[in-house]
């Protein structure tokens, strides 16, 4: 929240107090740190009642003036009720927020704890620790991660505002989320208004010439896809920032110049094509010219380059070629104004062919019975998952032990229409706008199944929370998406009453995964 770069030229920080190890906040158990930000300190945590591992986030509120604890009592406010609005696969969870009672620790005493899901590493880590001149490792499941998540953010009507790699945390099994809602604020039209703090590096150019009034700063969506446009590029230049500069400073000093038309925008010679006009796009110059580019239509991107045999690949640079590829601010504002999305999904979608011979393990054999023009879209849904159990074949035996693929199917009696057979108002709860026309039906086969793929991605990482056999979880969601999360957990296990119907899903899976 307040620039690492800024803190870490500070000779001499005073370390922040810290609890003990085996420290009880509430009902859970502090371990080792995890690390510090601007406001406090992370923790390994675990439930004290059954070992679960979280983190808490304390952050201390002794040594802050009324204003401070005023600023930091509203990004706690903030970050708490993002998170239980916004819940989402790829939303990091907070689970409670504990006060911390320890007179012996007067610092600490006090101090408001954050409990959330444990991530292993953040994407900061890993790219610290990246070779320069490359992707990192999963970079396009990252990738995928976090634009679903950032889509899903501000479908719910949230811009992040400081989205940034150490804001991304990796957990296992692959999982993405993003993380720290402190500045996440709620649009208010089409803006929001935070306090003057974010990042250097990944804001946007027009931050600069904003003036900050008592409200703070004008946040609007656009900000976060100029982020995400900075994180790309780190995550597929090995770390490498898309503006030049040994500072942050610097650096954002190059993209004011660059966003004035005095600099062309430089980006990694070594990128694919449709990834160099993604970020291209995101790095439009100003915030008219990133408008065209929603996180919707970016997180569909990315899902149509990244996803089957048509994925990107790395470009070869011949050492001769071996340059930067220079594109001006015009130009990308001009494509953007042409109304160029850099490439429309239905253009991506055309050449994305999720099936290949000798089928990757968990997509769609060719020869299946899916029928052909769903084998995309149930693709591009499942990948936008980062949790391995959620593969197409596993939405395709979902989706034809719904409705045997039949995008008019429908039980009034249950309340039940469309190719996954969506009860209305629970599909208004999750809604995802697959098909990118700005509207979403549940009798929509792109909006019904991909929003049948958030909601059981979801389910998957509630099942994993609760300890659920992971050999069993392609069968616990079965149950999940017919009942309820809830009715699983506490059953530990498939209720008697859907076990025809998950046997049905799990016996069409085996037929795909054969
Ligand atoms: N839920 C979590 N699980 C595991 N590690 C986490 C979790 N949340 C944060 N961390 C890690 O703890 C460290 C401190 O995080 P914190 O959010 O306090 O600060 P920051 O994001 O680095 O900076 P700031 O919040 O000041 O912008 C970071 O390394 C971060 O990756």
């Amino acid at each position: 929240m307040t620039t690492s770069e800024e803190r870490d030229d500070e000779l001499e920080t005073p370390r922040p107090p810290r609890l003990p190890e085996g420290f009880r906040i509430e009902g859970w158990e502090v371990g080792a740190v995890i690390g510090s930000g601007g406001w406090g300190t992370v923790y390994e945590a675990r439930a004290a009642a059954d070992g679960t591992p979280a983190a808490v986030k304390v952050l201390p509120t002794g040594s802050l003036g009324p204003g401070q604890r005023a600023a930091l009592g509203e990004l706690v406010a903030r970050e708490v009720r993002f998170s239980e609005e916004a819940d989402h696969p790829h939303l990091v969870r907070t689970h409670a927020v504990c006060t911390v009672e320890a007179p012996e620790l007067p610092a600490l005493d006090g101090a408001i704890a954050l409990v959330m899901d444990r991530a292993e590493a953040s994407l900061k880590d890993v790219l610290d620790a990246a070779e320069t001149g490359g992707p990192i490792a999963d970079a396009d499941r990252v990738l995928r991660g976090v634009a679903a998540g950032l889509a899903h953010m501000h479908d719910a009507g949230w811009v992040h505002g400081d989205l940034k790699p150490a804001n991304v945390l990796l957990g296992a099994g692959g999982r993405v989320w993003l993380a720290d809602f402190g500045l996440a604020a709620e649009l208010d039209g089409t803006h929001a208004h935070l306090p003057p703090l974010g990042t250097l590096d990944h804001l946007p150019p027009e931050w600069w010439s904003q003036r900050t009034g008592t409200q703070g700063a004008v946040v609007r969506p656009t900000a976060d896809i100029w982020a995400f446009g900075v994180l790309a590029h780190q995550v597929l230049a090995g770390g490498l920032h898309p503006f030049p500069g040994a500072t942050a400073r610097a650096r954002s000093l190059a993209a004011q110049a660059y966003a004035r038309g005095t600099a062309p925008l430089r980006l990694d010679a070594g990128l694919d094509e449709d990834m160099r006009r993604l970020i291209a796009d995101c790095l439009a110059p100003d915030h008219a010219a990133r408008l065209p580019h929603t996180a919707d239509g970016v997180a569909a991107r990315v899902d149509a380059i990244t996803v089957g045999p048509h994925r990107r690949r790395r470009r070869l640079v011949p050492a001769v070629a071996a340059g930067l590829v220079v594109l001006t601010a015009a130009a990308v504002a001009g494509a953007a104004l042409l109304g160029g999305d850099g490439g429309t999904q239905d253009d991506e979608r055309d050449h994305v062919t999720p099936t290949v011979t000798g089928t990757p393990a968990g997509e769609i054999p060719e020869d299946s019975d899916v029928p052909e023009a769903l084998r995309p879209v149930i693709a591009r849904a499942a990948h936008r998952c980062t949790d391995e159990e959620i593969t197409p074949a596993l939405l395709a035996a979902l989706i034809k032990a719904e409705s045997n693929f039949d995008p008019k199917a429908s039980r009034p009696q249950s309340e039940e229409y469309g190719i996954a057979m969506w009860t209305p108002s629970v599909f208004r709860a999750w809604a995802v706008d697959g098909d990118g026309d700005g509207d979403k039906d549940h009798m929509s086969p792109p909006d019904a199944i991909s929003t049948m793929s958030l909601y059981v991605c979801w389910l998957d990482q509630r099942f994993k929370q609760a300890g659920l056999p992971k050999k069993d979880l392609p069968a616990l969601v079965a149950a999940g998406y017919r009942t309820s999360d809830r009715t699983v957990i506490e059953e530990r296990g498939v209720p008697e009453r859907v076990k025809p119907h998950v046997d049905k899903v799990m016996g069409y899976l085996a037929e795909y995964e054969r």
